[in-house]
């Protein structure tokens, strides 16, 4: 069981003009410092909040790489909450759970032609290595019975919808860029994630 541990305001995004609050958790080891980011104080405030779970992705959220959209979710997310309040639960889950190190080995071998899920299943990892009961003790600690998800994951929803009622899961943007196409389309095609790209 998960308690909250702190809860501190702060000012993020592009120009550190949106308030939000920052909430850190007990029961968490060094290596699961996952947070809470709640904006209009979301938790408190509404009855359904509108809530994010993003799994870390180093190079995505704090470089913007061209392999990925995680950074571009990210900032759509706090953009949207910032107007309409929400909660993201930001995971400490890289690469799907597998770490940074092993998603820069799947990069390399996604260079030689292999998809994402290949890459993982290559090094011994199953397609998806994130499991959700974090995530579940950290809405239990924020005693949040009922979110809107906002995702493009049907997996992920599945799995937040055995803890608490999911009464819309609203989609993200989709932020195709030159190098991440074919990231996309695995997505698409093998996680069926429900996202348009043009044919
Ligand atoms: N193993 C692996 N992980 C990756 C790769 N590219 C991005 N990631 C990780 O994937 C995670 C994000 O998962 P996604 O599949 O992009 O999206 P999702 O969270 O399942 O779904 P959304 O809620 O729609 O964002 C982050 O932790 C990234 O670090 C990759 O090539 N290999
Ligand atoms: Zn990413």
């Amino acid at each position: 069981m998960s308690e909250i541990r702190a809860r501190v305001s702060l000012k993020v995004g592009q120009n550190s003009d949106i308030d939000a609050e920052i909430i850190s958790f007990t029961g968490f080891d060094k290596d699961n410092e996952h947070v809470a980011m709640v904006f209009k104080q979301a938790d408190l405030n509404q009855d359904v909040p509108l809530v994010r779970v993003h799994s870390e992705c180093l190079t995505g959220d704090v470089f913007h790489s061209s392999r990925c959209d995680c950074g571009e979710q990210l900032d759509e997310s706090i953009n949207v909450m910032a107007e309409q309040g929400g909660i993201i639960l930001y995971m400490r889950q890289e690469g799907r759970g597998i770490g940074l190190y092993n998603k820069i080995d799947a990069y390399v071998l996604q260079s030689q032609g292999l998809n994402t899920y290949q890459a993982n299943n290559h090094l011994g990892f199953e397609d998806d290595q994130r499991s959700f009961e974090h995530a579940f003790a950290m809405l239990d600690a924020l005693d949040i019975q009922r979110i809107k998800l906002l995702t493009n994951n049907p997996r992920k929803a599945r799995a937040l919808a055995t803890h608490v009622e999911v009464t819309k899961v609203v989609n993200t943007q989709v932020h195709l860029k030159d190098d991440n196409a074919n990231y996309l389309a695995a997505k698409q095609e093998h996680g069926k994630h429900n996202i348009k790209l043009e044919p």
